[in-house]
């Protein structure tokens, strides 16, 4: 298992960018995307390749491409599709399993109302993308479904990550890597990320 906080610089600027409290939803929908897109770019620097030859311009070569399927994409639904533009950009071939999953905000305890899940599951590597991982409830259900499904590589994707939610993460699941836009300091008594972004698929979809 490997937490994984980004350190590139625009990572940590654009996180902080969104969590401006008159922030449009126009500009708070594109850093999403846009910070969803590199953090796919971490997650996946690990792809295994092979070599191809192939016919060049120049002749015959040997071309390193991707040896496996590419992997499922597992946005936890609503605040989830926020960032699946952005992770499709790097990933143009992943196919996209839907998970349905709202925190039930007086128990914060995660209700699944939804899941499709690819057939070949056990042949791709999960990435979860959601924007906030807070208590860590509903990304530990989707990590238990995932599995249950036959999944046998796990990544999540957060944008903001509560040291709660990964302390949680990580003692029920050591395999899964974790990659975050930013580590913050702990959650408010209702369950929120402080100091957090607010309510993300409020915010991504204007619902406020
Ligand atoms: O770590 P947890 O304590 O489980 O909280 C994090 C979850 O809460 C938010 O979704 P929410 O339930 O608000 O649903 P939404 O995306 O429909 O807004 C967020 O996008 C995560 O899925
Ligand atoms: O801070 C939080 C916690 C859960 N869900 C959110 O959208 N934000
Ligand atoms: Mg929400």
């Amino acid at each position: 298992m490997a937490v994984y906080p980004s350190n590139h610089p625009m990572v940590k600027h654009k996180v902080s960018l969104l969590r401006e409290d008159t922030i449009s939803l126009k500009k708070f929908r594109e850093l999403v995307d846009e910070v969803a897109t590199m953090l796919t770019m971490e997650a996946t620097a690990d792809l295994e390749l092979k070599q191809q030859p192939m016919t060049c311009w120049s002749g015959n070569i040997s071309a390193p491409v991707l040896a496996n399927k590419q992997p499922t994409l597992v946005p936890i639904l609503r605040a989830g599709l926020g960032m699946l533009n952005g992770a499709q950009s790097i990933l143009p071939c992943a196919t996209v399993s839907i998970v349905g999953i709202a925190r039930n905000e007086e128990t914060l305890e995660p209700e699944s109302y939804y899941q499709n899940i690819v057939a070949d599951i056990s042949e791709r590597t999960a990435l979860i993308i959601d924007p906030m991982l807070a208590t860590g409830g509903s990304a530990l259900a989707t990590i238990e479904l995932l599995k249950e499904s036959g999944c046998k590589q796990i990544k999540a994707l957060f944008l903001v990550a509560a040291p709660e939610g990964i302390e949680l993460i990580e003692k029920a699941h050591p395999d899964v890597d974790m990659y975050i836009g930013s580590v913050d300091e702990k959650l408010n008594d209702k369950g929120y990320i402080l100091p957090g972004l607010g309510d993300a698929g409020d915010k991504i979809f204007g619902t406020l």
